[in-house]
């Protein structure tokens, strides 16, 4: 019986005889198809209920997320089901635990183009509730260059982005205004100029601000422009506040773009949690409009987190560089949030190269080829502070955004001085590394230096200095995990 407990007793039958037949005699489990370089590829982590056949559990995954249903059923033999059948081709156990890795692949012809809706839908449509499951987790994706044709991707990227800030050479830097809820549009407003002016690139609405009582989406937005604007006049940079725009309806969030527009905001912002297609249109109307696109991933961790079940976040960052983001949050790997350091290397290289070889130190299942497509910025955030430079600086590199929120906001000399202390930090470190110093380890040195001739730094190496967050990470790669064992 397919999805049923395997007892001994069942009869083999034909495999258009009605009732259940098991998946893998439904073609759903083809241990010799070869992929078509057309053909998307799926990796996923199978923890079957005790007496489920693991391959039988793969097939399953496979027919699901592609034509099956439960039982057999005879309109199947009116279409070219071979060629719609997702093919599971292999099944691999983790070596040393009761989970297995199955490849699955998928033709072309089952995917709307350019609709992460459509292509989410198919693979994690239904599979994710299969009772004949413990878990399950989509781990990665190989997505041929016939497929990512066919979407926008980043409205910019990250070359063009340089260009129209004219900074070059080092992560850029932010702050996310706090606290986060509660202070009014003038005061909101003080916080972007004091970080703006004291050295940061950009300032950033938080996850959860949109238009509340306390403060409604315009006069936000009046006030964060100004602010924007003395201190780009103070300091002839560019300067940026991500107006999030996020909202309930499309019409809502088109209307505060165009605000954000006709003020002469370069950026605007969106949340995860407003959906794959709110974003794939913000991502058509910033290209058009000439405003960067940021992403806050709000909500990512309820399902990426767990290393037996949900989405890795290699395949959000995936999904969200066709959908169409300059920024997207990917981890930080010091500071308060999960983020292993193997597995947000990966997450960066997907966001930033033009093509990645399979590497399973840092959990890339696949090779992956971008055919050009715009890269997106990686911002890291959560707990990080001016001491972490060095860290932050090897860890994550230079194309990223290194956004220091209570690490601005809350130095004692004030917000500018904390924007300064960060910007100092960074341009010592940056200047170690060009001079071909090994700042990872000379960091702490290299700092204090740097603080003899800024007091704004001395002060955030000062009060900050203790604090770092070990804790153990919910997930590191398999390779990685149990390198003995691979
Ligand atoms: O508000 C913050 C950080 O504030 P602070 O800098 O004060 O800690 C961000 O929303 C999270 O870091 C996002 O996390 P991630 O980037 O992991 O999605
Ligand atoms: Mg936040």
């Amino acid at each position: 019986m397919a999805m049923v407990k395997h007892d001994g007793q069942g009869q083999k039958k034909s495999r258009w005889a009605a009732g259940v037949t098991p998946y893998v005699e439904m073609g759903y489990y083809k241990a010799d198809y070869k992929p078509k370089d057309t053909d998307i590829i799926a990796a996923f982590r199978l923890v079957p209920q005790p007496g489920m056949d693991p391959v039988e559990a793969a097939a399953a995954v496979a027919g699901e997320s592609s034509t099956a249903t439960w039982t057999v059923v005879w309109t199947d033999r009116l279409t070219a089901y071979e060629h719609y059948q997702g093919k599971c081709y292999r099944v691999d156990q983790v070596p040393g635990s009761d989970q297995y890795i199955a490849y699955i692949a998928y033709d072309l012809d089952l995917f709307e183009e350019g609709s992460i809706a459509n292509m989410s839908s198919s693979i994690i449509g239904n599979v994710f509730g299969f009772k004949a499951l413990k878990s399950v987790r989509l781990e990665d994706l190989r997505i041929p260059p016939h497929y990512t044709k066919t979407f926008q991707g980043p409205p910019h990227g990250i070359m063009m982005e340089r260009e129209y800030l004219n900074k070059y050479g080092r992560p850029l830097l932010g702050a996310t205004v706090k606290p986060k809820l509660g202070l009014s549009a003038r005061n909101y407003g003080r916080v972007v100029y004091e970080a703006l002016r004291g050295g940061l690139d950009f300032t950033k609405d938080d996850e959860n601000i949109n238009s509340q009582p306390f403060m409604r989406w315009r006069d936000r937005w009046l006030f964060s422009m100004e602010a924007v604007n003395r201190a780009q006049a103070d300091t002839g940079e560019v300067k940026g506040h991500y107006l999030n725009v996020t909202a309930a309806t499309m019409e809502e969030m088109y209307e505060r773009a165009d605000f954000a527009k006709e003020l002469g905001s370069v950026v605007v912002m969106v949340d995860l949690t407003a959906g794959f297609t709110a974003i794939q249109s913000m991502a058509k109307w910033c290209r058009r409009s000439g405003l960067l696109l940021h992403l806050h991933r709000a909500g990512h961790s309820t399902y990426t987190r767990q290393k037996s079940h949900g989405v890795n976040f290699r395949v959000i960052s995936k999904w969200m560089r066709l959908a169409g983001v300059d920024h997207i949050h990917a981890g930080t790997v010091v500071g308060k949030l999960e983020g292993d350091v193997h597995s947000v290397q990966g997450y960066y290289k997907t966001l930033r190269c033009n093509r990645t070889e399979a590497d399973p130190s840092i959990g890339l299942f696949f090779e992956q080829d971008w055919a050009s497509m715009a890269a997106v910025m990686p911002v890291a955030s959560g707990g990080i502070h001016a001491g972490q430079m060095h860290l932050l600086l090897h860890y994550l590199g230079e194309d990223c955004i290194l956004q220091f929120g209570g690490g601005t906001i809350g130095h004692p000399d004030g917000i500018a001085a904390g924007a300064t202390a960060n910007r100092v930090a960074l341009e010592a470190m940056i200047q170690a590394r060009n001079e071909g110093r090994d700042y990872l380890h000379e960091g702490p040195e290299i700092l204090q230096k740097a603080a003899r001739h800024s007091p704004a730094l001395t002060k955030a190496l000062e009060i900050w200095k203790d604090v770092s967050f070990e804790f153990e990470s919910t997930d590191v790669p398999d390779a990685v995990a149990t390198p003995e064992l691979v």
